[in-house]
């Protein structure tokens, strides 16, 4: 399959919440483009539970690089950076998060910023992380859990983003292992209701960073996933595919 992915692929790599996967997600794509010749990073725009989380850490240590991944703001509560700053009495200012984010954007090379938690995380000045990836203006990865509760946080999380005109290239179903009903029959049911294309991620090992990339590439159809966000960011619609043949 001809490889679609342009240098300047941007995408945002959100969750339905926090601790879905996203920072997993990244790394594997990052590591991907990384492997395929791209000069990729991934951007925190504010890390918080700083230490000892440290998702870009974790995406430089999964591609072997530290020019794979670059971060904000650190705080150490582990709440959402709103709330983070308060505790802690710092100060952010969501227009130099965006700032931050925007420039990574911009530079030459595919950049995949990564959520805090899930869309509606309060950041700073009122703004949340659904506000950020839509003035971004790039298209979004949603990654969700495999089973039963799914239905609602991902149709939700898609219909919150398309009203804010982020194209949703595609649902990942994170942790997938086909073992109940409701993680067999979530995928489809998700394509049908919101008509985006679903992918599984089974679990993969976490024995060390460099595994989760290579885990997530055999695992995650990437090249798949990334023409779907090139064709999305290409012309800001949002592409279906056939439906997904999943064992039920
Ligand atoms: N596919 C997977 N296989 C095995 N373990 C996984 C997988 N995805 C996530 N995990 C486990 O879940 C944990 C949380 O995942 P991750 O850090 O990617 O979540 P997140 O959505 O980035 O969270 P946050 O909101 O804190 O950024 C990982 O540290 C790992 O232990
Ligand atoms: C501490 C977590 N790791 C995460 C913050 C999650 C905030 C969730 C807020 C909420 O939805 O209740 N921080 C982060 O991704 O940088
Ligand atoms: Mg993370």
């Amino acid at each position: 399959m001809e490889t679609m992915v342009t240098s300047k692929l941007n995408v945002a790599v959100v969750g339905t919440d926090t601790g879905v996967g996203k920072t997993v997600v990244t790394a594997g794509v990052v590591g991907w483009l990384r492997a395929a010749g791209y000069d990729a990073r991934a951007v925190k725009p504010v890390q918080t539970g700083h230490p000892p989380d440290d998702d870009a850490g974790f995406v430089a240590a999964a591609c072997g690089t530290h020019a794979a991944a670059t971060c904000g703001p650190r705080l150490e509560p582990a709440l959402a950076p709103a709330v983070a700053a308060d505790v802690a009495d710092r100060t952010l200012e969501y227009s130099a998060i965006r700032g931050t984010c925007e420039t990574e954007r911009d530079r030459d090379g595919p950049c995949v910023i990564e959520g805090i938690g899930g869309l509606r995380v309060p950041l700073a000045d009122g703004q949340e992380v659904i506000d950020l990836v839509a003035d971004l203006g790039v298209p979004a990865i949603l990654v969700g859990r495999s089973g039963l509760g799914t239905l609602n946080h991902t149709a939700l999380s898609v219909a919150a983003l398309r009203r804010r005109g982020v194209a949703v290239a595609g649902v990942v179903l994170n942790q997938y292992e086909g073992s109940t009903t409701a993680e067999r029959t979530n995928p489809e049911i998700i394509e049908d209701m919101t008509e985006c294309p679903v992918y599984a991620l089974s679990p993969v090992s976490m024995e060390t960073p460099e595994d989760v990339v290579a885990g997530v590439r055999e695992e995650l159809p990437v090249e798949q996933l990334l023409q779907t966000v090139a064709s999305a960011e290409a012309d800001g619609n949002e592409v279906s595919r056939n439906p997904t043949e999943f064992e039920s």
